[in-house]
């Protein structure tokens, strides 16, 4: 759904949310640690476990006056322009939602969201949003000469950065352009990975998510440097052209956008954009052990097809609109939510910048013997990982079973069995699991730190982070008597904490 590719868990509670705030255009806490990464291979009695932060980057986009735009103000423009949440939309009305839809907040599950205003069938129109008010790069460029005429020259650039560029320069025009009763209502600061600094990074810890923050961080910088020239020819004011503005709209082109088919980079869709995320049916991780089909689909063995998966929406011709159905049945006021796709965690967070505590998406990667990668030649390297409930998945234990015996003894009909994923022997298969047991366990110790410290870590950064939560100076005493590393990285939080209001300061 969302271009880029659930936790049903809190969907009581329907508050409506009327004025804008400062913090409204995202949830209010997101879950932006990283340990729930390796959690299941502590439940099952692994002692350590990573623990990432994520410090709050705020982006300043003072350009927008953010006082008199109101929710009610955005939803009005967006009826204006037949954006509707029911099918026969009447021609005048003062929101266009009510019908099926009401933006409320949903603290654990996403924050500003879109709750059901009454039962809602599987399969009905939740939202129309007609493609007038997509904001694509066909759209904007065709309310713009100078951005027209511009663009076209630089045909080397991605859509994603054209698409970028044509946001900045949108929010440029201020309340002149069409958009920005939508404008003002984005999110102020991101989560993704590439918004990460230093700290944040190396709080992964995990090699695979340091090595994908560095890669995010590295792509959003060339990608920045590449458009430099287009932003000086739209003469944006600087504070558009900075990296700070572009990690900006590439956040939001990243973790807002649909799939449109004329334009890879998709469309921004006002109102359709507020739809949070539900991972994809939870069928994907409940097989039975590896024998199963899913299993033998992770392999690569089967293509597996997501149609069914992905059927929340799209753009219809016949309609001229981008149509959202309701991907189940949904009560009074719980939060109507679609699948953007399947990710893991690791991915949500560089896509999106959340992560969820429950994902049966989720997988593990831990380091292989080289002789056992060339053993498993004929599985992509990507298949041998262990799922979030910490099975292995079908290739990784098919390899090992093969692995762990004698090379002599592999001849064509043990392969046979391996490929069809059977057990050799009792005693293999004990092999198996020992070795996936004692590989977690190594791993898992030669991280810093366990669970409980990074609970408490946590916890201690939510109150710093927060300012009604200021710590009295009994809980500082008491960070005096923790261990040196827990207050080392308190001081570095507060330190990038300080350093984020210095470059408040000077953006203001
Ligand atoms: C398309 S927007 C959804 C609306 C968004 N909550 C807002 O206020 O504009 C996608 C973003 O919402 C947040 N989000 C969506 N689903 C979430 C979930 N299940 N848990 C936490 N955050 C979520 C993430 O910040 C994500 O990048």
């Amino acid at each position: 759904m969302f271009h880029q590719g659930s936790t049903d868990s809190n969907q009581t509670g329907l508050n409506r949310i009327g004025e804008s705030t400062a913090r409204e255009g995202n949830a209010p806490r997101f879950k932006n640690w990283f340990w729930g990464y390796f959690r299941n291979l502590q439940n099952q009695g692994f002692r350590r476990v990573k623990k990432p932060r994520k410090k709050k980057k705020k982006i300043d986009m003072e350009v927008l006056d953010l006082k008199h735009q109101t929710m009610e103000t955005f939803l009005r423009w967006a009826a204006e322009i037949g954006i509707s949440d029911s099918v026969d939309s009447p021609r005048f009305r003062d929101s266009c939602l009510g019908h099926s839809l009401s933006v409320a907040d949903f603290p654990d599950a996403g924050g500003r969201g879109l709750g059901a205003v009454r039962e809602l069938k599987k399969g009905e129109l939740v939202l129309k949003v007609p493609k007038n008010a997509l904001m694509t790069t066909e759209s904007i460029i065709a309310k713009d000469r100078k951005l027209n005429d511009a663009v076209n020259i630089h045909g080397s650039l991605s859509s994603t950065q054209i698409l970028s560029v044509c946001l900045l320069y949108e929010m440029g025009k201020g309340k002149s352009s069409f958009w920005y009763p939508y404008l003002v209502h984005l999110p102020r600061d991101y989560d993704l990975l590439a918004t990460f600094g230093e700290f944040e990074k190396q709080a992964l810890q995990v090699e695979d998510a340091v090595w994908a923050t560095e890669k995010a961080i590295a792509k959003c910088q060339s990608e920045w440097k590449e458009v430099g020239l287009l932003m000086k020819e739209l003469e944006l004011k600087s504070k558009f052209r900075s990296f700070q503005a572009w990690l900006w709209a590439s956040a939001t082109i990243s973790s807002r956008t649909l799939h449109v088919p004329w334009d890879s980079a998709g469309c921004l869709c006002p109102v359709g954009d507020l739809f949070n995320y539900d991972a994809p049916g939870d069928d994907s991780n409940t097989s039975e052990g590896p024998e199963s089909a899913n299993d033998v689909e992770e392999a690569g063995l089967v293509v597996e097809t997501h149609s069914e998966r992905l059927t929340d929406g799209g753009f219809e011709e016949d309609f001229n609109a981008y149509c959202l159905y309701a991907r189940r049945n949904y009560q009074l006021g719980e939060q109507v939510l679609l699948c953007y796709g399947t990710y893991t965690n690791l991915e949500l967070l560089e896509h999106y910048g959340f992560m969820l505590e429950e994902n049966s998406n989720d997988k593990v990667f831990i380091p292989l013997e080289t002789s056992l990668f060339s053993l498993a030649s004929s599985w992509p390297k990507d298949s041998l990982y262990i799922h979030q409930d910490g099975k292995p998945s079908f290739a990784l234990v098919s390899t090992l079973r093969l692995w762990l015996i004698p090379q002599s003894q592999r001849d064509k009909s043990v392969m046979r069995l391996v490929y069809a994923g059977s057990q050799l022997s009792v005693k293999n298969e004990i092999l198996v699991m020992k070795w996936i047991s004692e590989k977690c366990g190594s791993v898992l110790r030669d991280l810093p730190t366990s669970v409980p410290e990074d609970t408490l870590l946590l916890h201690n950064i939510d109150k710093l982070q927060d300012p009604e939560l200021r710590l009295e100076q009994k809980e500082t005493e008491a960070f005096g008597s923790e261990d040196a590393e827990h207050m080392e990285v308190v001081c570095a939080v507060e330190a990038t904490l300080q350093e984020n209001s210095c470059r408040l300061h000077l953006l203001l």
